[in-house]
């Protein structure tokens, strides 16, 4: 599998531990930065994953930030994006086995570097079961389709360099 491998600065090192396993495994592991460990924020770099798994480039994604809550919550406004934070065995094997999660998000603060490993190990090799849970994705995804909210591309709209995304509305009247 292609895999995108990002982070924030305080997931660097985790993010250059996970390439290694990820390509021992087998799997073509790319990274999307950052390359040190300066702050930068999160959502840049989970947006960046995100489209790649959303456009196909990549398989799957796994993100890397203090807590892996702020990528999760990133990560899921691509379409057909199903980003989970997982920090054990039983996160890791259910994402995939009932949600089919494309995206990991893990914490480089709480996790140590053996439990990050299983996590990982276990997360890349467990397949969907389908089924009944087949179904419930479906739901999600036409929801996703009929009411819009998630976006596919980021259009060169800049936001991967910490710029603004968009431009800012037209501020509402006050009176
Ligand atoms: O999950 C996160 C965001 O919700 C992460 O913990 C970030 O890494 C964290 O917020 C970064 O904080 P910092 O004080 O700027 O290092």
């Amino acid at each position: 599998m292609r895999v995108a491998i990002a982070s924030d600065h305080r997931g660097v090192r985790v993010k250059s531990q996970i390439m290694t396993q990820v390509k021992e495994l087998g799997h073509v592991g790319l990274d999307f930065g950052p390359a040190e460990a300066k702050s930068v924020d999160y959502p840049d770099y989970a947006f960046k994953v995100s489209e790649a798994v959303s456009t196909g480039e990549v398989d799957r994604g796994i993100l890397i930030c203090g807590t892996g809550m702020g990528m999760c919550i990133a990560a899921n406004k691509f379409a057909g994006v199903r980003a989970v934070t997982c920090h054990d065995d039983v996160t890791a094997e259910y994402s995939r086995r009932h949600n089919n999660a494309n995206v990991m998000c893990l914490s480089a603060d709480m996790l140590g570097d053996r439990l990050l490993g299983r996590i990982v190990e276990i997360w890349l090799r467990t397949e969907f079961e389908g089924g009944r849970h087949q179904r419930r994705l479906e739901k999600i995804a036409k929801f996703e389709e009929t009411h819009g909210a998630t976006s596919h591309l980021l259009n060169g709209a800049g936001c991967c360099n910490g710029d603004a995304a968009v431009e800012p509305a037209a501020a509402a009247p006050t009176t």
